[in-house]
């Protein structure tokens, strides 16, 4: 079983380079963590007293404003930071995928990278390369797979990214903005192959800005501010605090058939 215990968990990032001038300027600033002035050099509170318990089937969306502290979260739970203070037991074995072109190398073919990036991801290369046709088929790609992947556009290498990063089998799955970034018309194609990655994954926590795409895989959120866990709840009370609105009025009859959930809420 999988499972992540956040206790009281702190991430500060002392900064020794900071220029003190414009620190002592009050400038309303109202992104990011709080910084803290009391130390000799000035420390960000990305994290604040963290606590998160997390588990088994769980599909945790990730919401707040730039800065608020949601990819350090996320570093913190794929065990990459380690919390200055407090604790975070990761039980399981994470896939973090923050940034689709991570783990790519553009001196080798599109079938090399299928194998080299599966295994950064937790597979072996036996298992890559049983899933080389599915991954190719999805990818549309050809003979450029036998191509270096510096010959490749920059769709091109989205294309095969996500076309392999859809293809693994994760406990923990830890999904940062990038896969929400991909162009519309693939991300539409990619769209049950993400849904059937969710579907095999142990647990999600998936960080994105787009309430569609949440909607469509999660059913938990989180909602961080300046560093504190602000909320965590169902998807929908959490994203109508975040938002304001309940983000469920605008989806259609049969999309909300569909996720299970009632008609939007009246009076708000
Ligand atoms: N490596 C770092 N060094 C110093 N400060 C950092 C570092 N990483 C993040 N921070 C700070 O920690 C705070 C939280 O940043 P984080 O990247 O976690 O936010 P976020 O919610 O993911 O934001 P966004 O939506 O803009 O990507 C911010 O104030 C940021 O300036």
């Amino acid at each position: 079983m999988v499972s992540i215990e956040v206790r009281n968990a702190f991430v500060d990032f002392p900064i020794f380079d900071a220029k003190t001038r414009s620190l002592k300027k009050k400038v309303l600033g109202k992104v990011g963590g709080k910084i803290g002035t009391d130390s000799k050099v000035p420390i960000i509170e990305a994290l604040h007293d963290v606590t998160l318990s997390l588990k088994e089937g769980d599909r945790v969306a990730l919401v707040g404003h730039n800065g608020a502290g949601k990819s350090t979260l996320l570093r913190l739970l794929s065990g990459i930071y380690e919390p200055t203070r407090g604790s975070a037991k990761v039980v399981g074995k994470v896939a973090p995928v923050f940034d689709l072109g991570v783990g790519m190398d553009p001196e080798i073919s599109g079938f090399e990278n299928i194998v080299i990036r599966g295994l950064f991801l937790g597979m072996t290369s036996k298992e890559m390369e049983k899933r080389i046709d599915d991954i190719a088929e999805f990818t549309e790609l050809g003979d450029y797979l036998a191509m270096p992947l510096r010959t490749y556009s920059t769709g091109m290498r989205v294309r095969l990214a996500l076309g392999i990063v859809t293809s693994i089998d994760p406990e923990i799955l830890i999904l940062d903005e990038g896969i929400g970034a991909v162009d519309a018309a693939f991300l539409n194609k990619a769209r049950d192959r993400l849904k059937d990655l969710v579907k095999r994954s142990g647990l999600l926590v998936f960080a994105n800005h787009s309430d569609e795409l949440l909607i469509e895989l999660c059913d938990s959120a989180v909602w961080m501010d300046e560093g504190n866990v602000k909320m965590h709840g169902s998807l929908r009370e959490v994203l109508t605090s975040y938002k304001g609105k309940d983000p469920f009025e605008n989806l259609s009859q049969e999309a909300l058939e569909r996720l299970g959930e009632a008609p939007a809420m009246s009076g708000d």
